[in-house]
């Protein structure tokens, strides 16, 4: 049977490279792009023809960051598939990036160095702001859209004779001291990427909790340090061209600068192979590079207790409801 794999901001970065991969692992898959802007969809989906052409590759129009948007594009992917075999939840934003120069050269002479251009702890700080639903935008592009496309997908994803993955693509600047079960949408703080990126770490842990009894499973993935049109945006183009030189460089001494998009996807490729049972729901799938360029996957022990997953859970299925109760009231008076 062909499986059905959808892919959310497939239209660049990572995500376009993890779909040319998924069409080199098997041609006779069913390939969805689910793109927020489809100009560049429709773009992505040439390229692939081009060298895979006789494949069926689907558009999907999507925003996560809007919840109308996740559900009509749900409602769409109900009437086209009858089931999803793998659900990869990449979609993501860095919004308003700044570099603490400061606590750049303090950490470049400290024994975190190393720690420090891997992870990006407390270095890159970030500026937030409100969607029109009201919910702070990031931790609803990086997470919660994400989240209420899985629960309005749960027919197709909870099948027990046929089991599903959902790969969510974290980060290593996921950080547990960012977030807050308080303030779990980062309203206050300066790091809202790496908030959310934890969220989404412990996302996935429930996740697992709850449904894998249903056929349902999920996994972590960090893809290392990729430059993409995300990357790119951190800093001005003058002073990545003096960078990049120096993190090929850097890429002898660590094993995460994957650098390429191609590179930073072996984790999500990699998952696409395994069984799923397998799997260690507390891990988080790095990927890889060796310093003579062979891709490889590390698995790593995640920071976070089932418990807070559990209570954060349940702040997201009362978001989900309260959200989802207002959009329902505003399109009654309309
Ligand atoms: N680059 C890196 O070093 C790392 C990246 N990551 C994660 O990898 C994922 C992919 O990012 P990357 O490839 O680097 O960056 P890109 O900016 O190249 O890709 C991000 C993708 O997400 C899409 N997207 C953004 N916002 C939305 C939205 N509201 N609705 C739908 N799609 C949206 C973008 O679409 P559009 O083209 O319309 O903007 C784009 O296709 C992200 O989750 C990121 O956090 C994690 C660790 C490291
Ligand atoms: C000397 C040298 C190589 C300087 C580069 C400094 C920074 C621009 C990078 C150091 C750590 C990098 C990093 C990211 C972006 C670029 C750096 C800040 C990410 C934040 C990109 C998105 C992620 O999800 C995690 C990355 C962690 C590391």
């Amino acid at each position: 049977m062909e499986r059905v794999a959808v892919v959310t901001g497939a239209s660049s970065g990572i995500g376009a490279a993890l779909c040319r991969r998924l069409l080199q692992e098997d041609a006779g898959i069913r390939l969805c792009l689910a793109c927020r802007n489809m100009e560049k969809a429709v773009a992505t989906r040439a390229r692939l023809l081009v060298t895979f052409p006789n494949t069926q590759i689907f558009l999907i129009q999507v925003d996560v960051g809007s919840m109308e948007s996740v559900l009509r594009a749900a409602k769409e992917i109900k009437q086209r598939f009858q089931r999803l075999d793998y659900l990869y939840l990449n979609a993501g934003i860095m919004l308003n990036p700044h570099i603490d120069c400061k606590a750049f050269f303090r950490g470049l002479f400290s024994r975190r160095a190393v720690h420090m251009l891997t992870t990006a702890e407390g270095l890159v700080t970030q500026e937030d702001r409100v969607t029109a639903d009201g919910l702070q935008e990031v931790f609803q592009t990086n997470l919660f859209g994400h989240f209420v496309l899985i629960q309005q997908l749960e027919p197709l994803l909870s099948q027990l004779e046929n089991p599903s993955h959902l790969i969510w693509t974290s980060s290593s600047n996921a950080r547990r001291s960012n977030f807050s079960l308080v303030d779990f949408q980062h309203s206050q703080g300066k790091e809202s990427y790496s908030s959310s990126k934890y969220a989404t770490d412990l996302t996935s842990v429930v996740l697992n909790k709850h449904f894998n009894k249903q056929g349902l499973y999920s996994s972590v993935v960090c893809p290392g340090v990729v430059m993409t049109n995300m990357t790119y945006g951190i800093l001005p183009s003058f002073v990545w061209k003096l960078l990049i030189p120096i993190m090929w460089l850097i890429r002898f001494f660590t094993s995460t600068y994957t650098m390429t998009p191609y590179n930073g996807a072996e984790a999500l490729v990699w998952l696409f192979r395994q069984k799923l049972e397998s799997l260690d729901p507390l891990v988080k799938y790095h990927s890889c590079i060796s310093p003579w360029g062979k891709n490889y996957v590390e698995p790593r022990k995640m920071d976070l207790d089932e418990e807070t997953a559990e209570i954060f859970y349940q702040n997201l299925l009362e978001l989900e409801r309260q959200v989802l109760m207002r959009l329902e009231g505003q399109q009654n008076i309309k």
